[in-house]
């Protein structure tokens, strides 16, 4: 079994007097596809705000690749090999789709030729025939995939998906499925976070369940989805 990158110990969240993420514990092996489901408002979001350094937990910690991410800022997780994308795609819009991967790569100071890396991450999610389009142009799914190349342009170790797939047709979530496979064939340990269950399934090999800020289930896939008390919360009935 290959080694654990990520563990969560504990990790608990307030805003206000309201809790929104209480005593969370995950881990996450080396190359996995694991998949965070859970109900609107059930804190998946708000566990991978905690995880990139958004803003800070309130009680427990991550622990990446052996060292505690606690004190650590964004772009600091960033470089230590952490990345996520946003549910809502946030490019600069006033950059084309070339600068929008080519200026983070340079503001990251990676010596390595940014202009060939920016250009290969376009590749890697077709849009280099798109490289000197403005991000106004492009379509939704585009911009997802824009979304994709912005948050692999470091070369993650670990990637959070933040519902790269919300909205999109049939065809147009393959499309990021294929990708994200991609990605983790590479080895890009993923954690997918997302409503189309269609997509969750085939996609992860673990399932991780919340409910209102609480882990309920962790494990295979057919086996969480069939405990009664997933069934009740995340699917209503
Ligand atoms: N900045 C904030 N201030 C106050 N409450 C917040 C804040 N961010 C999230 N919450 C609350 O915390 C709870 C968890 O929200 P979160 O966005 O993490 O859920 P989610 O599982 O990602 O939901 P969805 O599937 O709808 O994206 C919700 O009740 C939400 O209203």
């Amino acid at each position: 079994m290959s080694e654990i990158v990520l563990r969560a110990d504990g990790v608990g969240k307030r805003f206000g007097g309201f809790t929104a993420l209480s005593g969370v514990n995950l881990e996450v092996r080396a190359g996995e596809r694991l998949g965070l489901i859970g109900p609107n408002g059930s804190g998946k979001s708000t566990f991978t705000n905690c995880l990139a350094g958004a803003f800070p937990s309130h009680d427990g910690g991550f622990t990446f690749k052996g060292q505690k991410l606690a004190g650590l800022k964004s772009h600091e997780r960033a470089r230590r090999g952490l990345a996520r994308t946003f549910q809502l795609p946030r490019p600069f819009r006033g950059l084309s789709v070339f600068e929008n991967i080519r200026v983070p790569l340079a503001y990251a100071g990676r010596h390595e030729a940014t202009e060939e890396r920016a250009m290969e991450c376009l590749e890697a999610v077709e849009l280099a025939g798109k490289a000197q389009r403005m991000p106004k142009e492009l379509t939704q799914v585009e911009l997802r995939r824009l979304e994709l190349a912005r948050a692999t342009a470091l070369k993650p170790e670990l990637l959070i998906a933040d519902e790269a797939m919300a909205g999109l047709s049939h065809a147009e979530v393959d499309q990021i499925l294929a990708l994200l496979f991609r990605l983790n064939a590479g080895g890009t340990t993923i954690i997918m976070i997302e409503h189309v269950m269609r997509a969750v399934t085939e996609f992860s090999q673990r399932l991780a369940v919340l409910v209102a800020g609480k882990k309920v289930a962790d494990g295979d896939p057919r086996t969480v989805l069939s405990m009664p008390e997933v069934e009740e919360a995340y699917l209503g009935r």
